[in-house]
């Protein structure tokens, strides 16, 4: 099936041009994959996000995007100014305006029903984060890009967001490019894992990735408990409502 998006020998330097942020990457993501790029601090993670996007100026390589690909972006960042009331509607009106049905119901499958009114500084940071999700939906994206979506979330926060993501792509069918440090959660979420540092170290299925020496020199030895994670099988049963008492519910499956 062709790639929603590829992308062959990406460069991409510092301003200034003397520094590589990213050298000779290769990329592609086919539909309705979930893909998550993982690396340290600083190893290019964001920038190849937005190289992809074709928000960042290329030294060397080259990107192609589908024909008529729609993209839903879930930012890093988001600066919200404390000055300027805003209510999640009209949040979600922001740049393209939406119907108040298609608003109302997509806050729903988000998890953040009926909270159209509130203010978006009175948000909890899991509640942000799904706003910013609803609105990333909202015109049936192909693709959704998440950079970091969890940043700032505990843990049970973490699962339940990327629970979700699972539940938004087997309902819409969209893939998923995900930026992320929550390594537990990634390897459970993912069809494929991009291990990156300035360049690709490694690439695969999460078991692969979770295994090859060049992610472990990396993550050291928290690689150790992402693994004892992943191949958690459910091999026994409860009662109805009890917690597993064997993994993290991040690694069960
Ligand atoms: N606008 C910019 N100006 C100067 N340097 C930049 C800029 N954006 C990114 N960089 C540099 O490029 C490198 C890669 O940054 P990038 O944000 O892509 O990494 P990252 O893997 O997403 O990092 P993090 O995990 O900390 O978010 C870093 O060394 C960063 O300092």
């Amino acid at each position: 099936m062709s790639a929603l998006i590829q992308a062959q020998g990406l460069t991409i330097l510092r301003p200034g041009g003397h520094e590589t942020v990213l050298q000779d990457v290769d990329f592609r993501i086919a539909p309705g994959e979930i893909v998550t790029v993982v690396g340290p601090n600083g190893s290019g993670k964001s920038s190849l996000v937005r190289a992809l996007l074709g928000h960042m100026p290329l030294a060397a390589g080259r990107v192609t995007r589908r024909a008529g690909l729609r993209i839903g972006y879930v930012p890093q960042r988001m600066q919200l100014d404390t000055t300027i009331p805003m209510t999640v509607r009209r949040f979600l009106s922001l740049p393209r305006r939406v119907s108040d049905d298609m608003a109302a119901q997509t806050l729903v499958r988000t998890g953040v029903g009926g909270m159209q009114s509130r203010q978006l500084t009175h948000l909890s940071g899991g509640q942000f984060q799904r706003v910013l999700l609803a609105r990333a939906l909202l015109h049936d994206p192909h693709l959704l890009v998440l950079d970091e979506p969890t940043q700032g979330l505990d843990q049970p926060g973490i699962v339940a967001f990327y629970t979700l993501i699972e539940d938004v792509r087997r309902q819409t069918g969209a893939a998923v490019l995900m930026v992320s440090h929550d390594l537990l959660v990634v390897m459970r979420a993912s069809d494929r894992v991009i291990c990156l540092n300035g360049h690709v170290c490694c690439e695969g299925t999460p078991q692969h990735v979770s295994t090859a020496p060049e992610y472990r020199a990396l993550f050291g030895t928290g690689a150790e408990g992402t693994l004892a994670l992943y191949r958690h099988r459910h091999d026994h049963d409860h009662d109805q409502g009890a917690p597993c008492s064997r993994a993290s519910s991040a690694g069960a499956r």
